[in-house]
């Protein structure tokens, strides 16, 4: 599917936010990890979460779904000896199962996106899974990958962060599972530090201890544990808001995005902090964030890392601010299911955006008197480049062709029914 995006100048009316994916698979894996049978309210319905919940049913937990829920009896410590998983371009899914995959005797994780996450790099949790004896086949790190496991060890692991969060999270899935206690060293740096504290918060419901530094950088976990079947509650999404907020903050609107927590533990809720930073008429209160947007925006600088998922939806913002802003630290979105740097940025040139790179960093040189547009985009397979290039259509004097943009569903499925019950002007082209 394609769609066109046309000039819109305002935008009017409220919207539920989208369920969490980071906490959907999260919650999804805790319940198969344990022993019982859990319940996830209100799951988030997309690509992604739909990837873990095949994944997990492949591995031998049973789930029962209706509207609002989803029942899970869990597999617990012991798997199903099941030969291949496919986790679509879920970037999050495979790490965390290539370490599950671990507790059985060979799984084959297949490569169904070769130019998306067939791409992306694992060596770091493949490193770190041979630490504990485990045998992993792969290509140069990448996908088709092979874990061979059985007993894995715990003990001393040590895992680089200097890539992606997701390689530590899998860890800590893992190993309270295991015989032995662990002590696992985080190398070189951090990134995505926030979405651990995720992990971290989901474990604890889970009725799973770790002893974490308070920098994330040394984590105790005790084996022998055992997950216990619990109710979750999945919270609003704020990466996939961020860009419903970015598009309100860029028009003359009233729009209000309901379900998204003040006190998340979502890094991407700073979407709300900088748009204020911005300028941009709002208030968050109640769980409600409420835009009376203008059009005009200030420019901004932010260290991009507190909030990855959300970046792209911000330099949008910045694309029509009246000056030059800055996102620092922001290295690993190149390793995502496009480069977000050098591939998103080529898209926005397109358009008539005056942006630049730097290994790290994304700077926009504001128009705020609007881009011309009238080019087709390509969506190099990702969703967050969808939906950042339909907030800058919205801007442009003509319109803007997103191909193949049926991709905005692996976070966010109805995302452009969102958009359209606001008034954009959005047509869908099959
Ligand atoms: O743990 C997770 O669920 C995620 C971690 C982040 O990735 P990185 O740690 O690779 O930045 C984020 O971008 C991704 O959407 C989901
Ligand atoms: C990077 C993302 O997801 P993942 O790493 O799980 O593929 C994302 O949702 O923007």
């Amino acid at each position: 599917m394609d769609v066109i995006v046309r000039p819109t100048p305002e935008l009017n009316g409220e919207i539920g936010a989208l369920s969490s994916k980071n906490y959907t698979t999260r919650y999804l894996l805790v319940a198969a990890l344990a022993e019982g049978t859990s319940t996830v309210n209100y799951p988030a319905h997309s690509e992604d979460s739909d990837a873990m919940r095949r994944c997990i049913a492949d591995l031998g937990a049973v789930l029962t779904e209706d509207e609002e829920k989803i029942v899970i009896t869990g597999f617990g410590r012991r798997p199903k000896d099941v030969k291949e998983l496919n986790v679509g371009n879920a970037g999050a899914v495979l790490r965390f199962l290539m370490a599950i995959a671990a507790l059985c005797p060979e799984v084959t994780f297949v490569n169904t996106y070769p130019d998306s996450l067939g791409k992306r790099p694992h060596d770091d949790l493949i490193n770190a899974l041979g630490q504990m004896g485990v045998e992993v086949e792969h290509r140069e790190g990448r996908l088709p990958i092979t874990i061979r496991g059985g007993v894995p060890k715990g003990g001393k692991i040590r895992v680089s962060g200097a890539v992606s969060s997701q390689y530590l999270s899998a860890l800590l899935f893992l190993t309270p599972l295991l015989e032995e206690d662990s002590e696992i060293e985080v190398l070189d740096d951090l990134k995505s530090k926030v979405v651990v504290g995720q992990t971290l918060e989901v474990l604890e419901q889970a009725g799973i201890v770790v002893h974490a530094s308070s920098d994330y950088m040394h984590f105790r976990v005790p084996g022998g544990q055992s997950y216990q079947a619990k109710t979750y509650t999945v919270q609003g999404d704020y990466p996939g808001s961020a860009a419903i907020l970015a598009a309100a903050a860029v028009t003359k609107s009233n729009v209000k995005v309901h379900r998204l927590a003040e006190q998340s533990k979502q890094g991407e809720r700073a979407v709300v902090d900088v748009l204020q930073m911005m300028d941009v008429p709002l208030t968050h209160q109640d769980g409600t964030v409420h835009i009376q947007g203008n059009g005009r925006l200030r420019p901004v600088e932010f260290d991009g890392d507190a909030a990855t998922d959300a970046v792209l939806a911000m330099v949008a913002a910045a694309v029509f601010a009246e000056g030059t802003s800055r996102f620092y630290n922001v290295e690993n979105l190149r390793y995502k299911e496009c480069d977000r740097i050098t591939d998103y940025l080529h898209e926005l040139k397109k358009a008539g955006a005056d942006v630049e790179e730097r290994q790290a960093e994304i700077i926009v040189h504001g128009r705020p008197s609007g881009l011309e547009g009238g080019v087709e985009i390509n969506a190099h397979y990702d969703h967050r480049v969808i939906m950042a290039l339909t907030v800058v259509g919205l801007r442009c004097k003509k319109p803007l062709v997103i191909k193949d943009a049926h991709h905005v569903a692996k976070s966010y499925p109805q995302f452009f029914d969102h958009m359209i019950t606001l008034g954009a002007s959005i047509e869908r082209v099959e």
